[in-house]
């Protein structure tokens, strides 16, 4: 397909981002009656910032997980350098013309590739946000994003394979601290066996683009929902965005911190803990002078695999809240409009 067939074909399909840039004025397909931020995020509990190298970090990240779902690490081993050029690659992708986007659209029943993101079919109104998510190398995407530009596609992939390998190893390892601090270890896990090797998770790369926005209180960027993950981690750009939920407190704004990353408790985390930790309800809002980005990486079991709360968790006083589900399973039926999973579900 050349390039006025695919954006002929996808014109008008609310699947496909529209182009942002173009518009002066929020469409009503786009408008939303969002609840608001809290009043004083200063009068909050400030997000805890954990430091991995502090020989205190396991009990931290249990305090997190328990009190927010969430923390912001540093000291990750993750290289600055490859983190900026993840986002230099990030603009460089989302500043591509609509059309030459268009090019590389999920196809049918795909996760991967350009469109609108994951939860947006679930939401009666549209999302001021495009994205694009891969499995490893994005080559074939990139092949038809860049089609004159080779070095542009290898500089493209490079960053993201090079990125996804330094996820990889710090979810490993922030399963392992999650764990420990659950009191358990690798062996609770079948597919999870580190020492030997063996990290049989399914790893997910998702790029968001958040265009500056006419309009940012009528507008939404991501709608509230939590993570089909066991964990996820965040890099949000500078202007920050992100906004996190609390029972009795509202939204809550999550400052981007320099050099940090966000880890968040996933579905499969809520599962697997029988509900010690508890996924966390997220959304990202837009604003009027920065195009924001951001970049989630979701950490998620093999899909084949039955996941039900741990053993060593389960005792009389504590009976299983949720049944074994397959992640494949669970998609089916995860409704997120009523995103918490449910028990026997
Ligand atoms: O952009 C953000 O801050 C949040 C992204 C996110 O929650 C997601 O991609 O699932
Ligand atoms: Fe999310």
């Amino acid at each position: 397909m050349n390039y006025s067939t695919v954006s002929h074909s996808l014109k008008n399909n609310p699947m496909v981002p529209l182009d942002f840039k173009s518009l002066h004025t929020i469409p009503d397909s786009h408008e939303w009656n969002k609840s608001i931020v809290v009043d004083d995020p200063n009068t909050i509990e400030p997000i805890p910032i954990i430091d991995l190298t502090d020989p205190n970090a396991v009990s931290l990240i249990k305090q997190a997980c328990e009190k927010w779902g969430l923390m912001l690490i540093i000291n990750h081993g993750v290289p600055m350098n490859i983190v900026k050029e993840l986002e230099l690659q990030t603009y460089e992708l989302f500043s591509l013309p609509s059309e030459r986007k268009a090019c590389a659209h999920r196809s049918e029943g795909s996760l991967f590739g350009y469109g609108v993101h994951r939860v947006a079919p679930f939401f009666p109104k549209l999302l001021w946000s495009e994205g694009f998510t891969m499995l490893g190398s994005p080559l074939e995407h990139a092949a038809k994003l860049w089609p004159h530009q080779p070095d542009q596609q290898t500089n493209f992939c490079t960053v993201m394979e090079e990125y996804q390998k330094e996820m990889k190893k710090l979810s490993g390892k922030m399963m392992e601290l999650m764990l420990e601090s659950l009191g358990l270890d690798s062996d609770d896990v079948e597919w999870f066996k580190p020492k030997m090797g063996i990290d049989r998770a399914q790893c997910m790369l998702q790029l968001n683009s958040y265009p500056t926005c006419p309009d940012p209180d009528r507008a939404m960027g991501l709608a509230p929902h939590t993570d089909s993950s066991i964990l996820t981690i965040l890099h949000q750009s500078s202007s920050g965005g992100l906004q996190i939920h609390e029972d009795g407190i509202g939204w809550i704004p999550v400052n981007a911190v320099p050099g940090s990353l966000v880890v968040n408790v996933g579905d499969f985390m809520d599962i697997l803990s029988n509900g010690k930790y508890k996924s966390l309800y997220h959304r990202a809002v837009v604003n009027n002078t920065h195009h924001r980005i951001s970049v989630a990486f979701f950490y998620v079991p093999p899909s084949d695999v039955k996941n039900e709360p741990l053993k060593k968790l389960i005792d009389d006083d504590n009976p299983p809240i949720y049944s074994p589900v397959t992640w494949a399973e669970y998609l089916q039926k995860k409704s997120y409009l009523d995103v918490k999973p449910k028990q026997g579900t």
